[in-house]
């Protein structure tokens, strides 16, 4: 099976190509390691790729897109029939993050595993919509597993076409309060520490939010060392394609670039299921969520960007992708201490 074949593929990334790009940055005139996370960035990259001669190729944002039985509940300010607008957009350079796509020269490939609306975009949906967790499962172990194949399949497809990094978005009403679920009971957290206003609700909305959350883990008990037992029964068919993506990119040694707290939350799914994940991400921002950090520590990865961002779609993750590429220009184009005849810098100590 797809699923078992990736999970079995991952293979750390290679500790001799990381080393040989620390030389050469510390080989490039200018103060040591004064590029900071971006040096460690294109260090990573090195070790994905499994050489020192860095070159990130085209770069594609993946946003997932389903909707959210658990809407229903009220735990969300906005109906379900936004995902499918939001959604649709992505194509037409109308939502948020398309229009960041465009101004860096990221190609979009919106996902649809699961929206209850039919629309233009590509579709491998095992449902319309998962099931309201606060009454029955969200989804099947099977469900979970063939949604998880579709983001496999489209890292494979995108590597194929050459690009060589993954940008991960999503756009599910809902889906703040199945990451909740999700980080709740992996982290392990109290549901109050890990739930927030997601797109914006009341403060009485927030309540039904958390109690609907606490309701769900009490009836289904989903089991934190089986990570896929928590995705089925408290999460969405949007972070389990991602989860697909994280498992494809590392076993395609591609980078796979975390977005904001739904990103996240999938990234820690797919680091429980395998940990040699972890080498395969590459941070971008740090969502204002109340588990944003929570998250990021938790993936033992530190965030580039804090700009206080909660939107979604991918947006912080695309928006680290020129940080990144300016870091790989200066590795690239920068003249070395031998070319320019100064000795090497010595660090204080
Ligand atoms: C118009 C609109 C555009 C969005 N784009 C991303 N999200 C973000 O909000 C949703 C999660 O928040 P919640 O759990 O509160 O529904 C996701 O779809 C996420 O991508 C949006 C939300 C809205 C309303
Ligand atoms: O950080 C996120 O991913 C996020 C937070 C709130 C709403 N939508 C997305």
């Amino acid at each position: 099976m797809l699923y078992d074949e990736t999970l079995a593929a991952i293979v750390p990334p290679d500790e001799t190509a990381m080393e040989a790009a620390w030389k050469r940055w510390d080989s490039i005139a200018k103060p040591l390691r004064s590029l900071g996370k971006l040096e460690e960035m294109v260090v990573r990259l090195a070790g994905i790729y499994r050489t020192d001669r860095v070159s990130l190729g085209k770069k594609a944002l993946i946003p997932m897109c389903a909707d959210n039985g658990v809407v229903a509940e009220g735990v969300t300010q906005t109906g379900q029939e936004v995902t499918a607008i939001v959604a649709e957009n992505f194509l037409h350079e109308k939502s948020s993050v398309a229009i960041m796509c465009r101004e860096t020269g990221t190609d979009i490939f919106p996902v649809d595993v699961g929206m209850v609306t039919d629309t233009a975009i590509e579709t491998h949906k095992v449902a319309y919509g998962t099931k309201n967790l606060r009454v029955e499962p969200a989804m099947t172990r099977e469900e979970a597993i063939a949604t998880i194949e579709t983001g496999i399949r489209k890292v494979q497809e995108l590597k194929a076409a050459g690009y060589g990094i993954i940008a991960t978005g999503e756009m599910g009403i809902g889906n703040t309060t199945t990451s909740s679920a999700i980080a709740a009971v992996l982290l392990p957290a109290e549901v109050e520490t890990v739930t927030g206003k997601g797109a914006g609700l009341t403060s009485a909305g927030l309540q039904t939010k958390i109690d609907v959350i606490k309701e769900a883990i009490a009836k289904h008990q989903p089991d934190p060392k089986d990570p896929l037992d928590v995705l089925a029964k408290v999460g969405g068919f949007d972070i389990a394609g991602l989860v697909g993506v994280y498992l494809g990119c590392a076993a395609n040694h591609l980078p796979a670039v975390v977005d904001g707290f739904i990103s996240g939350v999938a990234a820690l799914v797919a680091v429980r299921l395998n940990p040699l994940v972890q080498g395969y991400l590459i941070p971008s921002h740090v969502s204002k969520e109340p588990a944003g950090h929570m998250i990021m520590d938790a993936l033992r990865i530190s965030p580039l960007l804090t700009c206080d961002m909660c939107l979604g779609e991918g947006t912080g993750a695309v928006a680290v992708l020129p940080v990144i590429e300016l870091g790989l220009s200066v590795y690239t184009c920068m003249s070395t201490f031998d070319d320019i005849e100064i000795d090497a810098y010595q660090p204080l100590n």
